[in-house]
């Protein structure tokens, strides 16, 4: 099962896991970029005893190998990474691989390599990615949606980049599965209360 709430890190990586899982997220993905692959490794070691204390999801970004080594949940690739068949081929049947797509055209390529969930974004502008994709806002994540189910297709769609509190109603009513945050819930002082009323919003738009 995908989780309509998931987490991205930040650096001081082990410390907002651990609080963001005790804040009640049970979906982690370790996000580290631009650091050398053995400490990725060692964070990802790290980061999965802190989520299996929570029984907490931990997907690994961009390295299906660590992910693997780790005994993660899965991994999330993108554009720059290695494609969602490859990184199947790693992680085995069993592991749930997630895609990054800012397009149909992107949704469909991974549906077709065996993804569990999609990626979907950015929904606004962000800092915490770099070299983002065109920026989708509420308009462009819905029409992506109309389109998938004219073509009836039902992947886990997870919206991604920029999203805050008060975005997760309409997002939601796109017909999207969840949404990852990372900046809004790193940020935030009361993190019990966030996790809270985004996953009591989300639950009121799937009734
Ligand atoms: C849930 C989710 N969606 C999208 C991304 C972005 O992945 P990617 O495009 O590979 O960019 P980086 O995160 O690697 O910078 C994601 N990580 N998670
Ligand atoms: C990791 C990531 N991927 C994106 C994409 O558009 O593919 S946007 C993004 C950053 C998400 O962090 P925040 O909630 O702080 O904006
Ligand atoms: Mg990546």
């Amino acid at each position: 099962m995908i989780s309509t709430l998931q987490y991205i890190s930040q650096p001081m990586h082990l410390e907002n896991i651990q609080a963001a899982c005790e804040a009640g997220c049970r979906w982690v993905q370790l996000r580290i970029k631009h650091a050398p692959e053995r400490l990725i490794a060692s964070e990802a070691l790290s980061a999965k005893a802190i989520c299996a204390d929570y029984g907490a999801t931990l997907i690994i970004n961009d390295h299906p190998h660590i992910a693997k080594a780790a005994g993660a949940d899965g991994v999330h690739v993108g554009k720059n990474d290695m494609t969602v068949a490859e990184a199947r081929k790693i992680m085995g049947s069993d592991a749930i691989v997630g895609g990054t797509a800012n397009t149909l055209e992107d949704i469909l390529q991974h549906v077709q390599d065996g993804a569990d969930y999609v990626g979907v974004g950015p929904y606004r502008f962000t800092t915490t990615k770099q070299k983002l994709s065109p920026i989708l806002g509420l308009e462009g994540i819905y029409a992506i949606m109309q389109k998938l189910k004219a073509l009836d297709i039902d992947i886990p769609i997870i919206a991604i980049g920029g999203i805050l509190a008060a975005d997760v109603p309409d997002l939601m009513r796109t017909g999207i599965h969840g949404i990852a945050i990372s900046g809004l819930l790193t940020h935030t002082t009361d993190k019990k209360q966030l996790v809270s009323s985004i996953m009591n919003d989300i639950q009121l738009c799937n009734i």
